[in-house]
């Protein structure tokens, strides 16, 4: 039995921080940052069930399509990532009422729509990219015992020596299902997904290379993480990405990143429309998930 103070239920039966109950949340769930994107998507539901929030967890349940979907906000970084995934992963796993794991295991299906930075001159601002795999440079897998294969581990040696940190990035991959699924263009379709590889990182200015005040500790910092290792190249940045990934693996749940590309740093562009380009994502994964 899970004690109270580890897995806190609200008197009204909902979890600590999503506020949700069990039955208030859908198998397929999009994640996104902006607790303002949410109703950006759900806005194009058939009909809302459930509209829920508290702090920067905003929850929609209803249906596209005839398929019920949760569109949850996480607010930005792998914190609030590891919140929601051992949440969402509590309220289809574990029974409430005897506080004990269930014996039948549900998978989720768990779809974050971002945004990203591109790391590659010739991945252009307004690309979509889907993210195959990603690289946490924050310190959250120091806390869960994660596998790594022996090529996971000969890449995350490679970043630490580049960059000098004191830990070892951990790196994990995306469903493979849901990788070829998002990514399947046919010559109608009107907008492409690319395939990359994402670093993620613990902030949007030093943990990214950017110099606003302060000089960052790491000099050259994109030169170091941008070039190939092996057959391995990173191409874009964000904040999220890997903490999905690594809780995904962890706790069985299928997982999938997608980014609409804000600003190419090699550029040094940034899109004139960013919320023009969320809207193409936001159709883009609409309309892959109804055909899921
Ligand atoms: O647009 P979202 O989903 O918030 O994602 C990206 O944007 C935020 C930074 O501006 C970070 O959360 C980063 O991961
Ligand atoms: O450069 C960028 C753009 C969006 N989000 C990020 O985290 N970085």
């Amino acid at each position: 039995m899970i004690p109270s103070s580890e897995l806190v239920i609200n008197p009204d039966n909902s979890i600590y921080h999503l506020n949700l109950q069990p039955h208030q949340l859908a198998d397929t769930i999009i994640t996104v940052g902006d607790p303002e994107r949410v109703p950006s998507i759900s806005q194009f539901f058939d009909s809302i069930e459930v509209k829920i929030h508290k702090r920067e967890f905003i929850t929609h349940t209803g249906m596209y399509k005839g398929k019920r979907i949760s569109v949850i906000s996480t607010g930005m970084g792998t914190d609030n990532v590891e919140v929601l995934m051992t949440e969402l992963d509590a309220l289809v796993n574990v029974d409430f009422k005897t506080r004990k794991i269930k014996e039948k295991l549900t998978s989720l299906t768990i779809i974050r729509v971002g945004t990203s930075g591109s790391l590659q001159e010739d991945i252009k601002v307004g690309s979509l990219l889907a993210s195959q795999n990603a690289v946490g440079m924050d310190t959250l897998m120091q806390f869960y015992r994660l596998e790594q294969s022996q090529k996971e581990q000969e890449i995350s040696q490679q970043i630490k020596e580049n960059t000098q940190v004191d830990f070892n990035p951990y790196i994990v991959s995306a469903d493979e299902n849901l990788v070829n699924h998002f990514t399947k263009n046919d010559a109608s379709d009107s907008l492409k997904m690319i395939k990359g590889n994402t670093l993620t990182c613990p902030g949007f200015y030093a943990p990214q290379g950017r110099e606003v005040r302060l000089k960052p500790k790491i000099d050259n910092y994109l030169d170091k993480i941008r070039n190939k290792i092996d057959d391995f190249q990173l191409t874009n940045m964000e904040m999220e990405t890997a903490g999905y990934y690594a809780m995904g693996r962890l706790l069985g749940h299928k997982m999938i990143s997608l980014n609409a590309i804000l600003a190419n740093r090699i550029t040094h562009q940034f899109s004139e429309n960013p919320q023009e380009e969320v809207n193409r994502l936001i159709h883009y994964t609409l309309e892959k998930i109804s055909s899921l």
